[in-house]
């Protein structure tokens, strides 16, 4: 099977072509494969389908050729990425799967306009936010913020702390936030941001990762939450500072347009003997094979998840 290893901002993805949808992509392998330690080491998963070949895309089959099917690195689904979407574009056009330029590329969230420029950063149309009624009270490091509740396909709590500086955020400790299940009963995407001369910088806590370098979505919940809070109507253009590097979000009351690098990294293929440790012998439990060693949090998606042990064989063709 092969693999092409991928960034935005920080933000990696272990990238796999499956043009026709042939691939089974258990929660179990995509936890082995974002593992750090004993896989390739990733925030998330890409499998690029065409919309042809992928039930979930059926509705989109007139339009987007591509579909991209996001996992994140504890195996559960997410509607949208934002860094994700722009490495996967960049990866159609630098395979020869499509021209530089516009790309309609169908996600969980609905249809997103793309442009690929031959080389340097991808920017991508990531449609209007959604505000939810807010706020909502999410604690971070013992400190709870009044959060605003924002979709951008996925859900946002962005949690402004004005009181600290770029220094300080950087200082925090983000590992368990804690907010409402009744509110976020799907989990949510926790950000903590701080104004700075240029815009804003912000810590971001991914819904079925952990804290990772960047967030796309996450920089737009951001860059309109904190648009919508200055007033004056939105700003053309925001940046976002992250940990793994700075991200442009436009946003002119109909939508948003987030703008960043992209970058391949290298390609490769996985070993079948590691395909077989992953799903490990006939008949056993995948959970006590799983080199990830990781916990899905109880958010595998219903109806994606094939029974483990037998899924990884399929995929390692074993
Ligand atoms: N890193 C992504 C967001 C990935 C999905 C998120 N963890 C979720 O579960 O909603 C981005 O760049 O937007």
């Amino acid at each position: 099977m092969r693999y092409v290893k991928g960034h935005g901002t920080g933000n990696d993805f272990v990238i796999l072509p499956d043009a026709d949808g042939d691939l089974e992509l258990p929660a179990a392998l995509v936890r082995a494969l974002c593992h750090r330690g004993t896989g390739i080491g990733a925030d998330g998963v890409l499998r690029v389908v065409l919309s042809a070949a992928e039930p979930a895309a059926e509705q989109f089959r007139g339009e987007a050729r591509w579909f991209m099917d996001y996992r994140n690195a504890d195996g559960s689904v997410a509607e949208m990425c934002g860094n994700g979407i722009r490495v996967f574009a960049r990866y159609l056009v630098d395979a020869g799967y499509e021209a530089a330029g516009t790309l309609l590329i169908a996600t969980r969230a609905g249809l997103r306009t793309v442009e690929v420029p031959p080389a340097g950063d991808v920017s991508v149309d990531m449609g209007p936010p959604e505000f939810a009624p807010g706020p909502v009270p999410v604690t971070v490091v013992g400190r709870e913020f009044a959060a605003v509740p924002v979709s951008m396909g996925n859900p946002h709590a962005v949690c402004f702390a004005d009181d600290l500086g770029p220094a300080q955020l950087a200082g925090l400790d983000l590992r368990a936030p804690v907010y409402p299940a009744e509110i976020f009963a799907d989990g949510v995407n926790v950000e903590v941001v701080v104004p700075t001369p240029g815009g804003v910088a912000m810590r971001v806590f991914e819904r079925g990762v952990g804290e990772t370098a960047s967030c796309g979505t996450g920089a737009c919940a951001v860059a309109v939450a904190w648009a919508a809070r200055e007033g004056g109507g939105p700003p053309a253009e925001v940046q976002v500072d992250l940990p793994g590097g700075r991200l442009t979000v436009g946003w002119d009351e109909r939508t948003v347009v987030l703008r960043g690098p992209a970058v391949l990294v290298s390609d490769g293929v996985l070993r079948p003997e590691w395909l077989r440790l992953v799903a490990g012998p006939p008949g056993a439990d995948a959970a006590a094979t799983d080199p990830a060693g990781t916990d899905a949090a109880g958010r595998e998606a219903a109806g994606t998840e094939a029974a483990p042990s037998a899924a990884g064989r399929a995929a390692a063709g074993v």
